[in-house]
């Protein structure tokens, strides 16, 4: 009997399981293991997707094994500083305190996936020998764990020159041993002593291997059996970073109607004081003068008129994924109102207030979750000014600052002031102008935030 085109019964999803025999359907803790001659960006990966897998909701840790090996160095005594003689395939006994410092790292690892509720591990070394791999991948398989290669392969000197002149020379293994020039060289010396060791990934070593090979920071990328949810999300996210310098400026609508009510939500428009705002915000990069600077705004009433008094040809582009947090059954109301009629809400959110959600409307949880194609977009941009409101901002800060989600919803946002942040290789230099109504002054204060 012919079954109308549409109906026909979908066959029932069967569970995908690897040879290995980790179904997709129960939690897999996941690896990560970097691979890569020093100076290939390794940390600099490890740090950015552990930002972002927490930030997506993952819990995620990087376990560095230079930490664990500068710790034993320390105990051990026996090996002076770290040079690049350190690094020599022919050292024995520096090959012994790094292998055991590997060899510690892992155990943390599985510790940390199996028994401390961790979600993703990332492994930060150079692993750039097939045994070494092979090790790994056969503790992953006793311990049951996920494992995902991440090579960062790169011959682009002026790449190179640029993370060891920003992170290597102010390594702590040359902490006031020697100049910054003494210790590029050193660190050019340790990478020649890599190189005569470094065996690249092939296919052929395992044929079950899921890795990416990222060639050249980003500009090419070989991908090869990728399994699970996470996996493809590395990949994806990896595949829209970039390193060039640029700004994103940060700024919520001047004060609204509401604001001045001190009532939520709605869609009021700007008062007198807001729109001096505006008009102020509209002069700061008249004279910034901000190259390429695309603006993107909510679809809110108040974030719309903050940002007319901008130049037309900066192409505003309106994000429904930017308008506030909406407090559903709360909306428009204060929060004393909340406090007479709703006191169990308000309760309930004071408990717990990333993952309280308003009846008939959003928790912070939620704002995250339909704002990480934004923060994918603005990692892919050059330089951006978002007009959105607290909430929203609130979650594009913890991201960027990385701070943990139980902190994001007090992080501060005043109103009439604009956060510039300027992305570096491990943290975020940030500097916040605060728009004084009365004098019409701009004040600035900078901040390096970790
Ligand atoms: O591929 C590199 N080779 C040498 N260095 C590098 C990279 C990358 C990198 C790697 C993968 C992707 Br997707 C994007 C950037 C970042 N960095 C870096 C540069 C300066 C400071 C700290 C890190």
């Amino acid at each position: 009997m012919e079954i109308p085109a549409g109906l026909e019964t979908t066959k029932r999803k069967v569970a995908h399981s690897d040879e290995h025999g980790f179904s997709d359907q129960v939690r897999v803790p996941n690896v990560i293991v970097m691979v890569g001659l020093p100076a290939r960006g390794k940390t600099y990966i490890s740090k950015k997707l552990c930002r972002y897998l927490k930030w997506t909701g993952f819990k995620t840790r990087v376990f560095n094994v230079g930490e664990y090996r500068r710790e034993d160095a320390n105990a051990a005594d026996a090996i002076h500083g770290a040079n690049a003689s350190f690094f020599s395939p022919d050292n024995a006994d520096a090959l012994k305190v790094r292998t055991e410092s590997a060899r510690r790292a892992m155990e943390d690892m599985a510790e940390y996936l199996n028994n401390g509720s961790g979600a993703v591990a990332i492994f930060d070394a150079t692993n750039t020998t097939k045994d070494r791999r092979k090790t790994i991948i056969d503790f992953c398989k006793k311990k049951r764990l996920r494992c995902f290669f991440i090579e960062s392969v790169c011959d682009d000197p002026a790449i190179i020159d640029s993370n060891v002149t920003d992170v290597k020379v102010n390594s702590p293994d040359y902490k006031g041993l020697m100049t910054a020039e003494q210790a590029k060289e050193d660190f050019m010396n340790r990478i020649e002593n890599y190189k005569k060791q470094y065996e690249p990934i092939e296919e052929s070593e395992d044929e079950t291997l899921s890795f990416i090979k990222v060639i050249n920071a980003g500009r090419s990328f070989k991908v090869h059996q990728v399994r699970g949810h996470v996996q493809s999300r590395v990949v994806y996210f990896l595949m829209n970073i970039h390193l060039l310098p640029r700004s994103i400026f940060l700024t919520r609508h001047g004060q609204s109607e509401y604001n001045a009510m001190g009532r939520l939500g709605g869609d009021s428009p700007l008062t007198e004081e807001g729109q001096k705002y505006a008009s102020a915000l509209g002069e700061f990069f008249e004279e910034e003068q901000v190259p390429n600077l695309r603006v993107w705004c909510s679809q809110k009433v108040r974030a719309a008129q903050t940002a007319s008094h901008l130049k037309p040809e900066m192409q505003t582009e309106y994000w429904k994924a930017l308008d506030e947090l909406d407090a559903g059954i709360c909306e428009g109301l204060t929060y004393d109102d909340i406090q007479q009629r709703y006191p169990k809400q308000a309760d309930d959110r004071a408990t717990d207030k990333y993952h309280y959600r308003y009846p008939s409307g959003e928790s912070y949880e939620d704002v995250v979750c339909r704002l990480e194609p934004v923060i994918m977009e603005l990692e892919r941009q050059a330089n951006v000014l978002v007009v959105s409101h607290q909430a929203v901002l609130r979650c594009v800060l913890a991201y960027f600052y990385d701070r943990p989600l139980s902190e994001l919803p007090f992080i501060d946002i005043p109103l009439h002031s604009l956060v510039k942040l300027t992305p570096r290789a491990y943290h975020c230099d940030s500097t916040i102008y605060a728009f004084d109504l009365e004098t019409g002054e701009w004040s600035e204060k900078s901040a390096q935030l970790p």
